[in-house]
């Protein structure tokens, strides 16, 4: 699977983490959009879910966009491909440790690579990063059924069982 980065270079580039793929020659960054090759762009304002469905169309290319949050807005994702978001997927970097949905350039390549069954290059992808095997512990069992999914309908459903446990129980509302 090839990784390629749209490399916006506003974040702090000590914590990130597509500069330390491109160091580590897992991912290809680009600074110009027209660079850019089609593939399925992780997005996390697209309409529709990413499941292995989407595989062959993305030509065997994933693409991400590096910014920092503030400038991760719908109108960024220009690239062209098939748009997806990532199912319920909890961050393990330390920026956002458990929080689901935002997740490092990092993180989404290795979950997507998950989903399409290529668990091998998940790891190579992950392993620059001192807390990258977390992330495939604490997305185990999402990410194997995830996979196991045939559509985006499919995944949404398996979603749905992680959403229901990630909301608080009525009564702790409101505790610290
Ligand atoms: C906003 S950037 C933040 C990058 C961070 N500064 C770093 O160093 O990794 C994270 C990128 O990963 C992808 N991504 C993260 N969470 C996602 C999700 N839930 N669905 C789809 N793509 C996601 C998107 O391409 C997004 O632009």
């Amino acid at each position: 699977m090839e990784c390629h980065i749209y490399y916006e270079g506003d974040d702090d580039p000590e914590k990130c983490t597509a500069r330390r793929l491109e160091k580590f020659d897992e991912a290809t960054l680009h600074r110009t959009m027209g660079r850019v090759p089609y593939g399925v762009v992780l997005n996390p304002h697209a309409d529709r879910a990413l499941s292995p469905a989407d595989a062959e169309d993305g030509l065997g290319t994933l693409v991400a966009l590096d910014c920092s949050w503030e400038s991760a807005e719908a109108a960024s994702f220009k690239m062209n491909g098939v748009h997806r978001a990532l199912p319920f997927l909890v961050a393990a970097n330390p920026v956002n440790y458990g929080r689901p949905f935002q997740l490092t350039t990092v993180e989404a390549l290795a979950g997507a690579c998950c989903i399409f069954g290529d668990r091998t290059r998940a790891e190579d992808l992950l392993e620059p990063f001192r807390w990258g095997e977390t992330f495939l512990t604490l997305n185990e069992e999402p990410l194997r059924r995830y996979s196991e999914c045939v559509n985006s309908s499919d995944v949404v459903a398996v979603q749905n069982d992680y959403l229901a446990d990630d909301e608080p129980s009525s009564g702790e509302e409101g505790r610290s």
